[in-house]
């Protein structure tokens, strides 16, 4: 893999759970034995089997794009490279361990699956500080869910799950700090799978997208995006519930993409739903296009937020123009020092201590990841994981990747 991070070598590691599973890959809590065989500093691995790769989506690619961006990244609420490794069976990669879960889990924890307005207002600003960052070096995240937003140690957030991200040139200038984005296209599958989402949004049936009603919708190109002089990216690409109008019409898509999604991550944590589900993809596509989001209650600073935030036209959206400079004067966010931000030392939530988080783990109980695929392969129908991710009690799989 190209990475300048130190290598990490397989069978030193030990599994000491699993962390989750996504459409790409299993990431694992983990520790090197030989190092730290006391599992003092678990790190979080995320292992992609090269034999579900080529017959998925370009998997590859996606995942040694999510690596390239990671390698790049150094920002309190954004994850850092560990390392990486790759066999003929894997490719892998390591990342701090949140031991807080994700914004999804913490919201079913709550008293009415809510945040209050004052927990929104910490956690959305730390978010809208990394997508800020992000967009900064020209990277559009695309994928902002509850259960991409990881919670550290220290109760601060961190982004995950980069692999949709997209390298896109600025509107007014182009980027200067990352040349080497333009090396790595488009994948192929984006070109391959074209689909006429107008025929759908129109109402002809499509049995596969009737299946999943949650699902992360990727990728369907209209034109071939040019990542190396281009501005915009026309692929369909995100969660369902997250996609934005402009991405649904095909219309290609900026950096407003991100904050129509901060809209609906907010509106979320606020009303415990996203704000246009329907009953199948066509209906909440359609939700998307056409209808307002509802308010219930007196109208608040918040509420205006959410509005300006999920304005149907990209070009009116709040961001459009100024960017995260112009969310973060909103007046829901008045008062709120944002350069003492990553110094808060009470968040909202802080995750349990590593020890106590960890206290079954020894390295007699860890599992060889090579054999825990190995188990897998030969024995499909037993559990995955000896303890499940926390997100799958929570909510349906929202990361179901069609292709
Ligand atoms: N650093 C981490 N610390 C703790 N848990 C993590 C970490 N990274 C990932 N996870 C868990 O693993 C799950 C899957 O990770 P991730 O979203 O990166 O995988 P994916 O295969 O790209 O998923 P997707 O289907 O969304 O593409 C996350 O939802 C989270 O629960």
């Amino acid at each position: 893999m190209e990475t300048k991070t130190p290598e990490l070598e397989l069978h030193k590691l030990t599994a000491v759970r699993v962390l989750g599973r996504g459409a790409m890959g299993t990431v694992f809590l983990v520790h090197d034995r030989v190092a730290d065989p006391s599992a003092r500093c678990p790190f979080a691995l995320k292992v992609v089997e090269k034999s579900s790769l080529h017959t998925k989506f370009d998997a590859d690619r996606r995942a040694r794009w999510e690596v390239s961006v990671l390698s790049r990244l150094s920002y309190p609420f954004l994850p850092t490279l560990l390392g990486s490794l790759e066999t003929d069976e894997f490719l892998a990669w390591a990342v701090p361990y949140c031991p807080g879960g994700d914004l999804n889990v913490l919201r079913y924890r709550q008293t009415d699956r809510v945040f209050s307005p004052t927990v929104i207002r910490f956690y959305i600003a730390e978010i809208l500080c990394a997508l800020e960052h992000l967009h900064g070096m020209g990277i559009v995240y695309r994928d902002l869910k509850p259960e991409n937003v990881l919670i550290q140690q220290s109760g601060h957030i961190t982004l995950t799950d980069f692999d949709l991200s997209r390298i896109l040139t600025p509107r007014t200038e182009r980027p200067t700090n990352t040349p080497e984005f333009a090396e790595l296209e488009e994948p192929e599958c984006r070109r391959k799978h074209r689909r006429n989402l107008t025929r759908l949004i129109s109402g002809v049936s499509d049995k596969r997208l009737k299946k999943a009603k949650s699902a992360r919708v990727s990728p369907v190109n209209r034109r071939k995006p040019d990542f190396s002089t281009g501005e915009r990216s026309n692929s369909f690409v995100g969660t369902e519930e997250y996609v934005s109008p402009e991405v649904v019409r095909g219309d290609g898509h900026e950096f407003a993409v991100d904050w129509w999604a901060l809209g609906i991550l907010t509106y979320e944590m606020m009303y415990g739903k996203t704000p246009f589900r329907g009953k199948n993809r066509k209906e909440t596509f359609r939700n998307v296009l056409t209808n307002p989001p509802e308010f219930i209650g007196k109208r608040t600073a918040l509420m205006d937020l959410i509005g300006r935030l999920l304005e149907k036209n990209p070009t009116r959206r709040l961001g459009y123009n100024g960017g995260a400079t112009e969310i973060k004067q909103h007046e829901f966010f008045r008062g709120l020092r944002w350069d003492l931000l990553t110094e808060v030392l009470r968040p909202p939530f802080l995750a349990l201590r590593e020890e106590e988080s960890l206290t079954e783990v020894t390295t007699e109980d860890g599992m060889d990841i090579k054999a825990y695929f190995q188990n897998l392969r030969a024995q499909p129908s037993v559990p995955m994981s000896p303890l499940p991710s926390p997100s799958s009690d929570c909510r349906r799989n929202m990361s179901l990747t069609e292709f």
